[in-house]
């Protein structure tokens, strides 16, 4: 078998780059709980894979001296359209957690989700990036079976300054991910939990899951969450994890502010499709009267740029953080983010692009097999 190398952290040059680094410096059991998505790995994969068959369509002879990769994303202007998707347990991945994350985002000016199964309390989270920059934090959430500690959250999250709230709607159970049954995977010792209130050694002891199911429910609808959580808070509120021009119609006669069109990183339900591949009936059912961002395998700023292309307002990217704080805590995040700017500002000049409302379904094409690009 060949011998996989390693880059060395000082040419990591791109985020495959960065995940090999941070394959090197994981234990396995944590590298794939990251990694890994559900059952047999076909949606994790196709995320990525699915960016390959849009081409772009390049404009030349243009001046591209004056790029601006900049977007007003959830009422304040980011550097780019990218922002980092939240997920659980960071300080697995390095002591100082989504406290990193933060400074890291606060550094680059892109916004961030804080996951209610975060290590750092979101008052501690949102308080990382104030002295650096005024940036965005969402907080995300799930249906809880207890809904006084639901609303703890909520209300905790919108009092630390957070915008919206991400309510996921993908998990109202957990998909099967074989290599935390293989590894046995548990939460580590010795981490806590606060917007849950526990320790992870409490968390252990509930059930096998991390305690998914003692605190999440599989009771939620529309009509339960969206007007009960319109009740309590100002923030916006915000679906994530849709698929379905349905589910963005719902969203709409629901009153949300946006949703997120992901698969949860293939880590559910395996067999959906790559969330690239369903953006465009997402935002024509959205018919402009709804946000639609999107994550999912969005792993350069090529990739950035082709989801735009297809309507999308703004990235965010789940792993890529993760692999960032393995390799060098904040700088690691830095870095990441760093990479998909400096790819993304690339491609809009290369491309001839000089706003992001220069960015649109014109500059792709779609590969035909043994046939001509066909035009979108
Ligand atoms: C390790 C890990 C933990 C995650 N935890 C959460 C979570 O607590 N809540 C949630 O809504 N999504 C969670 N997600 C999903 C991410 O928010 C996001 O949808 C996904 O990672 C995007 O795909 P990408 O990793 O390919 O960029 C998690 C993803 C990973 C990889
Ligand atoms: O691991 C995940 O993808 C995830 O979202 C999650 C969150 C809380 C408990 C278990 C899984």
């Amino acid at each position: 078998m060949a011998e996989i190398v390693i880059a060395p952290v000082k040419s990591i040059l791109s985020i495959n780059d960065l995940q090999l680094a941070a394959a090197k410096k994981l234990p396995t059991n944590a590298r794939e709980f990251y990694d890994s998505g559900s059952t047999d790995q076909i949606t994790v994969l196709e995320n990525t894979t699915a960016y390959r068959k849009y081409k772009l369509r390049p404009r030349v002879l243009r001046d591209v001296s004056k790029v601006d990769p900049s977007r007003h994303i959830l009422g304040q202007k980011i550097d780019f359209p990218l922002c980092i998707s939240p997920a659980r347990i960071q300080a697995m991945a390095h002591p100082d957690g989504e406290l990193a994350t933060s400074r890291a985002c606060a550094r680059r000016n892109v916004h961030m989700g804080v996951s209610s199964f975060s290590n750092y309390s979101v008052e501690e989270v949102t308080g990382a990036a104030r002295s650096i920059a005024p940036i965005v934090h969402v907080m995300q959430l799930y249906t809880m079976n207890d809904r006084a500690k639901e609303e703890r959250i909520v209300r905790r999250a919108e009092r630390a300054g957070c915008k919206a709230v991400f309510l996921t709607a993908d998990s109202p159970v957990l998909g099967v991910r074989y290599n935390e049954h293989r590894n046995d995977f548990r939460t580590p010792r010795g981490l806590s939990f606060p917007m849950l209130e526990k320790t992870s050694e409490m968390i252990r002891e509930e059930t096998h899951d991390d305690g998914f199911v003692a605190l999440n429910s599989d009771a939620h609808s529309w009509a339960r969450e969206i007007p009960w959580l319109r009740s309590i808070t100002k923030m916006e509120i915000w679906i994530k994890g849709v698929l379905t021009a349905e589910d963005v119609a719902l969203a709409r006669e629901y009153g949300c502010d946006g949703v997120i069109v992901s698969n949860h990183g293939g880590r559910q339900l395996d067999g959906t499709p790559a969330t690239i591949d369903v953006l465009p009936e997402c935002v024509k059912a959205a018919e402009g009267q709804i946000k639609v961002h999107i994550d999912g395998g969005i792993r350069s700023g090529v990739d950035i740029f082709k989801a735009l292309a297809l309507g999308a307002e703004c990235c965010w990217v789940g792993r890529p953080a993760i692999w960032g704080l393995a390799v060098d805590g904040e700088a690691g995040v830095s870095k990441m983010l760093d990479i998909l700017y400096d790819e993304f500002r690339r491609c809009m000049q290369l491309t001839g692009c000089n706003t992001i409302a220069d960015i649109r379904k014109s500059c792709l094409g779609i590969a035909q097999p043994n046939g001509p690009l066909a035009r979108l």
